[in-house]
């Protein structure tokens, strides 16, 4: 995986249609804009046009009339719809797609050859796996890059993901396991953290206090680990006192195999993107 380098790419005059702005369309077109693309020059297209608005007004760019009209002159057309309605939407815009468009598509499991399979054999395609915490920038976007993509339009993608936290290059048999690791990982984690508060309430605090106690230590530890570059191991023995409080917590972790369970979550999901993308 590399990053790549976007100094100096202009994006105000970038032109992007987001054909699909749901719960990961939306979170896209958000990074684009802080990235620096204009609000009237991303606009978005939803199944239909008063969903169109409403996701335009919520992010602060512009609804097109209708699919077609928000790809004309484009030079990014985002596709976020869902991986089994992809390939019908890119045979519908086939004819209409600008000339020196890239297309890039969101969806899981769809790969690079089927979506060029579905355009002229020169059409630029790639493809973007991201995570919703990119609303916030902090997110992680694993891009690949199909044949047809020139080296200004992969820099180009790199920009418009220059606000989402973290964009590195990928490969499509990497992709399964980013999937795992970041595309489905923000859901493990919320999970995991419903999970610790709802106990912490149990134990007696009040939800709120439970609520920003749990946030703020999951925040602290990853924080403290990517600022320190200090091993995972090491940073937890040093929370552990012989005897103490913290190796009996860890000992009912282990115990309940937590450790498989994280593991056989992330592994589920990188089968299931590995399923799909065999069709
Ligand atoms: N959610 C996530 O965390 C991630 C999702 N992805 C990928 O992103 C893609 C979208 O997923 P997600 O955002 O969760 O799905 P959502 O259902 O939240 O969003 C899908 C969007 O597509 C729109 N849509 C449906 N049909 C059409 C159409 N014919 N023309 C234009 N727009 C249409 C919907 O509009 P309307 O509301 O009007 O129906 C909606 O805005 C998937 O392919 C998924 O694999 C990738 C990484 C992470
Ligand atoms: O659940 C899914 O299929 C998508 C892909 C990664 C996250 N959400």
């Amino acid at each position: 995986m590399t990053d790549t380098s976007t100094d100096s790419i202009d994006l105000s005059a970038i032109r992007v249609a987001l054909i699909g702005a749901g719960n990961m369309g939306g979170p896209v077109g958000r990074t684009m804009l802080d990235a620096g693309v204009r609000p009237e020059n991303l606009r978005i297209a939803n199944s239909i046009p008063t969903s169109s608005e409403r996701a335009a007004e919520e992010l602060g760019a512009t609804a097109a009339a209708s699919r077609a009209e928000a790809i004309e002159g484009a030079d990014v057309v985002v596709l976020g719809v869902k991986p089994y309605q992809i390939l019908d939407l890119v045979a519908e815009l086939r004819d209409d797609l600008p000339d020196g468009a890239v297309v890039l598509s969101l969806a899981a499991g769809t790969t690079l050859a089927q979506i060029q399979d579905a355009l002229p054999s020169d059409a630029a395609v790639a493809r973007a796996m991201p995570n919703t915490p990119i609303s916030v920038g902090e997110g992680a976007v694993g891009l690949m890059r199909g044949d047809a993509v020139s080296d200004e339009q992969h820099a180009l993608l790199h920009a418009l993901f220059s606000s989402a936290g973290v964009a590195v290059d990928i490969t499509e048999e990497q992709v399964h396991a980013f999937i795992g690791t970041a595309g489905s990982m923000p859901a493990f984690v919320f999970t995991i953290i419903e999970a610790m508060t709802d106990e912490a309430v149990r134990l007696g605090l009040k939800r709120d206090l439970a609520a920003s106690l749990v946030q703020q230590t999951v925040r602290g530890a990853a924080t403290m680990l990517t600022e320190s570059g200090t091993h995972p191991a090491v940073a937890k023995n040093a929370v552990s006192s012989p005897g103490g409080t913290t190796v009996q917590g860890l000992a009912a972790l282990e115990r309940e195999g937590v450790r498989a369970g994280v593991a056989a979550a992330m592994a589920a999901a990188a089968d299931s993107s590995r399923a799909m993308s065999r069709g």
